[in-house]
């Protein structure tokens, strides 16, 4: 064949490959999310997410410093928090001793250099699991909730956060949590803001691990239609506006067109969070041997990258360092 164009000439070795490759993995890519949880000397392992675990204060510094060591250099902190601490309002939420500002503390004294993402949302801190305040006709309350959100984040920059996540999905609460934090003298802590947070089926096993799942309804009046994109694009220019330093869209996998339009539409740094669903599809498929867990552990966190994100949210961080750091090539 009289060929001008054979695509497969820049295929023809891995030498060549690695030139022309546009999207890469490595560790500087990732946020490490954690759970923690009261007691001592102790971690559980979450049933519905293989490897990956709820710790204690003691063994969370001690995890933590290991990760650190593997070139792990962010962690987003989930407190786990007893039903007895749990009210209709979330107050527990911004208790300066609270188990998520306690945690700050702990690994900023051991690992000062980690970075720290808290998550600013109320469910892991109301009796009836949803992200806001709910009146008696079971309508969650933007506006009262996000006084409570400010509070929260303001505690959490207090005990020495670097970045309040907003994950609730209230309106304004971008601006309000700025301010709040600017008016406390916390001008240098960032906001990553979850503003493509979608009400998905696949936070399942998230909830799992916290005990965290609504008790009644869902979350749909305030995460987004998995239908719309348009309305993706529009909830990231309010967060920009309002003082979102990084924004997110989550969950990643089935949202990838979402992560490459907002890449196009934006200049602010862009996190897609791989979240527990698609952690747990593919170690349960891993563990069936239907799949080669690795490879596709590679595949998938690599297609966010190429669809534009900067940084992966992802509970494979501490595997995708340990293979990287042997020398494995994806
Ligand atoms: N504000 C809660 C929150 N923060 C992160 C996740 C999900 C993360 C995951 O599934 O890995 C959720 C669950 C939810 O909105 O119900
Ligand atoms: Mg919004």
């Amino acid at each position: 064949m009289q060929l001008t164009h054979r695509p497969r000439r820049l295929r023809r070795n891995p030498s060549i490959r690695s030139l022309v490759r546009e999207a890469t993995l490595s560790v500087d890519d990732f946020i490490y999310p954690m759970f923690v949880m009261e007691g001592e000397n102790n971690r559980v392992e979450i049933p519905s997410m293989p490897e990956a675990y709820r710790f204690t204060l003691d063994l969370l510094v001690q995890e933590v410093t290991e990760i650190y060591a593997l070139g792990i250099k962010a962690i987003a902190l989930f407190p786990a928090v007893p039903e007895e601490k749990k009210d209709l309002t979330g107050s527990e939420s911004f208790n300066p001793e609270g188990l998520a500002q306690q945690a700050v503390r702990a690994v900023k004294a051991a690992v000062p250099d980690m970075i720290i993402f808290t998550d600013v949302a109320l469910d892991p801190f109301t009796t009836h699991g949803h992200d806001g305040i709910i009146d008696d006709n079971g309508v969650i309350l933007n506006d009262e909730t996000v006084e409570v959100l400010v509070k929260m984040a303001v505690s959490q920059a207090a005990a020495g956060t670097d970045f309040v996540s907003p994950s609730d999905m209230m309106d304004g609460r971008i601006g309000a949590i700025r301010q709040g934090l600017d008016a406390n003298g916390f001008e240098n802590v960032g906001i990553l803001a979850y503003s493509a947070k979608y009400a998905s089926a696949y936070y399942g096993p998230f909830r799992d691990a916290l005990g965290s799942a609504p008790k009644s309804g869902d979350k749909k009046t305030y995460q987004m239609d998995p239908a719309n994109s348009r309305e993706a694009i529009k909830e990231v220019y309010l967060d920009i506006a309002e003082g979102a330093d990084i924004v997110m869209v989550k969950p990643a996998l089935a949202y990838l067109d979402i992560i490459a339009k907002i890449k196009d539409a934006t200049n602010v740094p862009i996190a897609a969070y791989n979240v527990s669903g698609e952690y747990a599809m593919v170690k349960a498929a891993a563990q069936l041997g239907w799949i080669d867990e690795k490879k596709v552990m590679f595949e998938t966190l690599l297609s966010m990258k190429r669809a534009g994100a900067d940084i992966i949210l992802s509970y494979h961080a501490k595997a995708v360092a340990q293979l990287l750091a042997s020398g494995y090539r994806c």
